[in-house]
């Protein structure tokens, strides 16, 4: 049945639905001033929080024009041909900051863990450095460490090495079986005591070295399968990392082969367990292991470098100027008074590079820095006391003379090209620095 429109119905139905209309609106504008600021400081107070201080700003108070444009920007529905909604601006800013915020905590935390890995690093390497100091300090501790220590061999100020395969080792020998060795020994107790402290592992297992030169060496070294070899020879034929420790290890047994008694009463003095002292009670003077600093210098002129050798210098091999330090100079000073006694040149600026512990002949703390001299006073002024040759060399020539090996720098007529410490000495670092700089220059 079809269903019919009376006037008074229909009038009825508009009226209803204008009224549905008319609630509809109120409604909405009702959610609209909820989701506002403007009436949810809870939401602004979160978003300031976060300093998002771009968000539109809340309608100030007194101001009545920007609350109805507010509402009349958020009303206009998406695809209307309007302008871009502040309130959609405004959210597309919040996903940006949101965005940036995340970033900013993901680096945070990775930052943490980085940083908390270097930390632990850090901390190995304090802990470590903590306890030799307390071994050195504590003498009932460094005895006890004794007990669980792995030993390091000399004789006579020779290093104990192994060959295996290519490869020469240098081994580390327990608490135990330095006592299988030593019991051949009288007053086998007594041979520890005579150990010094080198290092420790980064388990604490303390390192420390000894030199049996009272007893047999041929009888050590076949029973060990190992020889004890020249330092000079050891040190360019074991790992690299095994140099530093054997250097600074025969060192502190030379100094306290040399130092047994007093200067000043001349009665004998007392090692600490660790070796880091010596004591004369007789005097009370107290001696600690010491180093002579000097000074190694490759001077340039900007685009040559300078290399002497002296006459005690094995055939063909330069290198750069070096000295020791006088009482009471700094390293400017050696440095320039070293090259003008030397080769007679007038520094203008130096350049500290780096520095290294040589044995050779005791005990040296090399400062290695490059120098500078003016480009027009490059003449050389040998001191023929100290130097057998001093010369001006360029790039290409250097760098020739780094690829070279001592053996083949024999030329037929006998005489030989030059050639260049080894890489295990500093003078050969500051050599190569310089062919680095005089590279980059040129490129
Ligand atoms: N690692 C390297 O690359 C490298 C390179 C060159 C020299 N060096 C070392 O540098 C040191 C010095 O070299 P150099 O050629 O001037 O030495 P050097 O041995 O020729 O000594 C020069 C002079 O210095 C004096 N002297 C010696 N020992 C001294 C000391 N402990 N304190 C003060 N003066 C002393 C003596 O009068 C000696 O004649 C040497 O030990 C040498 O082995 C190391």
């Amino acid at each position: 049945m079809l269903w019919r429109q009376t006037p008074e119905k229909l009038e009825g139905r508009k009226g209803r639905r204008k009224k549905g209309r008319k609630e509809r609106g109120e409604k909405r504008e009702r959610n609209e001033q909820e989701q506002s600021p403007e009436v949810n400081p809870s939401r602004e107070l979160r978003a300031s929080s976060l300093g998002r201080t771009t968000a539109p700003s809340a309608p100030s108070a007194g101001s009545d024009s920007e609350p109805a444009e507010w509402l009349r920007c958020c009303r206009r529905s998406p695809g209307s041909g309007a302008g871009p909604c502040r309130w959609r601006r405004h959210t597309a800013q919040q996903g940006h900051q949101l965005w940036v915020l995340v970033m900013a905590v993901v680096y945070q935390a990775l930052h943490r863990r980085v940083s908390s890995l270097v930390c632990r690093l850090h901390s190995t390497y304090v802990r470590k450095m903590r306890y030799l100091n307390q071994l050195k300090e504590d003498d009932s501790l460094c005895r006890q460490a004794q007990a669980s220590g792995a030993f390091y061999l000399f004789h006579n100020l020779s290093p104990f090495l192994q060959k295996v395969g290519k490869k020469y080792l240098v081994p580390q020998l327990s608490a135990a079986e330095m006592k299988q060795i030593l019991e051949k020994l009288p007053e086998a107790e007594q041979w520890l005591e005579k150990s010094v402290l080198i290092g420790c592992s980064d388990e604490h297992r303390p390192h420390f070295a000894l030199d049996l030169g009272a007893l047999d060496k041929s009888a050590i070294e076949s029973e060990l399968q190992g020889s004890f070899t020249d330092l000079r020879k050891a040190l360019f034929v074991v790992d690299g990392k095994d140099s530093p420790l054997l250097a600074s290890a025969q060192s502190l047994l030379q100094w306290h082969d040399s130092h047994q008694y007093c200067s000043k009463t001349g009665q004998p003095t007392q090692k600490n367990p660790a070796g880091s002292k010596r004591v004369c009670h007789a005097s009370g003077v107290t001696y600690y292991p010491q180093m002579s600093p000097v000074v190694i210098t490759l001077v340039s002129d900007g685009s040559r470098c300078l290399l002497a050798r002296q006459p005690s210098f094995p055939q063909g091999m330069f290198t750069a100027l070096s000295g020791f330090c006088d009482m009471g100079e700094n390293v400017e000073e050696t440095v320039r008074r070293e090259v003008a006694e030397e080769v007679g040149l007038e520094v203008e600026s130096l350049r500290y590079s780096a520095s290294q512990h040589w044995p050779f002949p005791s005990s040296c703390l090399m400062i290695a820095c490059h120098a500078l001299v003016g480009a027009q006073r490059t003449e050389i002024s040998m001191d023929t006391l100290e130097l057998e040759e001093a010369r001006w060399f360029g790039l290409e020539e250097i760098v020739e003379g780094l690829k070279r090996e001592p053996r083949s720098s024999k030329q037929d007529d006998g005489s030989f090209l030059p050639w260049f410490p080894p890489k295990q000495a500093i003078a050969h670092q500051l050599i190569r620095e310089w062919v680095q700089q005089q590279s980059a220059q040129t490129a």
